[in-house]
């Protein structure tokens, strides 16, 4: 059995881990984490009464690699980059969730994030883990960048057409809703109840950090130069992406020729689903499937993604990323 230990176990993304990892044949929760909370994780987590029987406690990564064997980092950023260090050197294997191991450049980070990046070094050498297009480099890694969740949508939706050749690199308008568990679940004015509920409205236009992951892992993967315009909103649902995608064709094409071409990219990998119709939220919630379609529109492409931020956005990728850094099936626990 691998021993694993999850820090921010408050959190709603360790909760989503918690839940996956306990269906996992080859996995025991070991530890969990908090700073400050020391109660026992079903109460702070009450859906796992019964299930799991650990105490929240504050531990040094000497004191977490005493117990595991790898860590799921799921702290905000920044927290991030102050723990991952200590647990490498611990010798725990890490996958963090956070946004502080996946851009390469120390700069990059330091204008979108507004923090300077204390440990450089390993901006450039972590493996971004979205398996879909970086599977081979996963497997034998003792850290993984967990990807973001309206990164993964964009990255899915946008990969087999701009790697394809399909549509220009330049001038992507992305356009994605998010529910509000996006944002987290430590109190912040914009996500109470009365503030989003029936309500709809964008936020960081022209600034949201995903901007430029989006950018760099399409520039990655395609070796073209991928320039997009981002603007996320929040939307009253408590989970749920949903990216509506507008691009260029780089000639006349048919929405048959591109769905076929991503029906091709995907093919054998088991977590995005080329769908026919419109792409639903409700479709993917609690699972770590990626629902992609695409349209012709008179002269634009229209390509559509879902997923559910928790799983397919976070947890789910999460557990996915560990099954193949250790040669397991990367379905185990993931199909539900
Ligand atoms: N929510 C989502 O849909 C997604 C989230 N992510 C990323 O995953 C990570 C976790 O997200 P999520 O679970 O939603 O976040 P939450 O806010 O729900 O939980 C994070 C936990 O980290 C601990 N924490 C908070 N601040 C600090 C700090 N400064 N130092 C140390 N620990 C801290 C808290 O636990 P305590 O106070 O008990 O110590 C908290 O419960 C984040 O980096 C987020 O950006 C990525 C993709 C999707
Ligand atoms: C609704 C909402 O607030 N969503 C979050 C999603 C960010 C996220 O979780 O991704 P990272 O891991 O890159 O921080 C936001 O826009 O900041």
């Amino acid at each position: 059995m691998m021993r694993v230990a999850i820090q921010g176990a408050t959190g709603y993304t360790a909760y989503e881990l918690i839940r996956i990892l306990l269906r996992h044949p080859e996995v025991e929760i070991t530890a969990v984490t908090s700073r400050s909370d020391r109660r026992r994780l079903d109460a702070v987590h009450p859906a796992l009464a019964g299930r799991i029987d650990l105490e929240l406690e504050d531990l040094t990564a000497t004191e977490i690699a005493e117990r595991a064997d790898l860590c799921f980092c799921c702290l905000p950023h920044v927290a991030s980059m102050e723990s991952v260090p200590a647990l490498l050197t611990a010798g725990l294997e890490v996958v963090d969730l956070s946004a502080d191991y996946r851009l390469t450049d120390p700069g990059v980070y330091e204008r979108w994030y507004g923090h300077v990046h204390t440990d450089p070094t390993r901006l450039g050498t972590t493996v971004y883990g979205l398996p879909e297009l970086f599977a081979d480099q996963i497997p034998g890694q003792k850290l993984i960048a967990n990807p973001g969740c309206y990164t993964s949508t964009s990255i899915l939706a946008l990969a087999p057409l701009i790697c394809g050749g399909y549509i220009e690199p330049a001038g992507i308008i992305i356009d994605a809703k998010s529910g509000v568990s996006g944002a987290g679940r430590s109190a912040k004015q914009n996500i109470l109840y009365a503030e989003c509920n029936e309500s709809i409205s964008a936020y960081a236009v022209g600034s949201h950090r995903h901007t430029p992951e989006i950018e760099q892992v399409l520039t990655t993967a395609s070796g073209k130069d991928v320039d997009v315009l981002f603007t996320p909103h929040l939307t009253p649902m408590d989970r749920g992406i949903l990216a509506t995608i507008y691009a260029t064709p780089t000639k006349p094409v048919t929405q048959e020729v591109l769905l076929g071409a991503m029906r091709e990219f995907y093919d054998g990998k088991p977590f995005v689903r080329v769908v026919e119709g419109l792409p639903r939220t409700k479709d993917v919630a609690h699972t770590n499937y990626c629902d992609v379609t695409v349209r012709v529109v008179e002269d634009r492409v229209i390509v559509l993604a879902t997923l559910d931020n928790l799983i397919k956005g976070a947890a789910g990728v999460a557990v996915q990323n560990m099954n193949l850094m250790r040669g397991i099936d990367e379905t185990t626990a993931l199909i539900v």
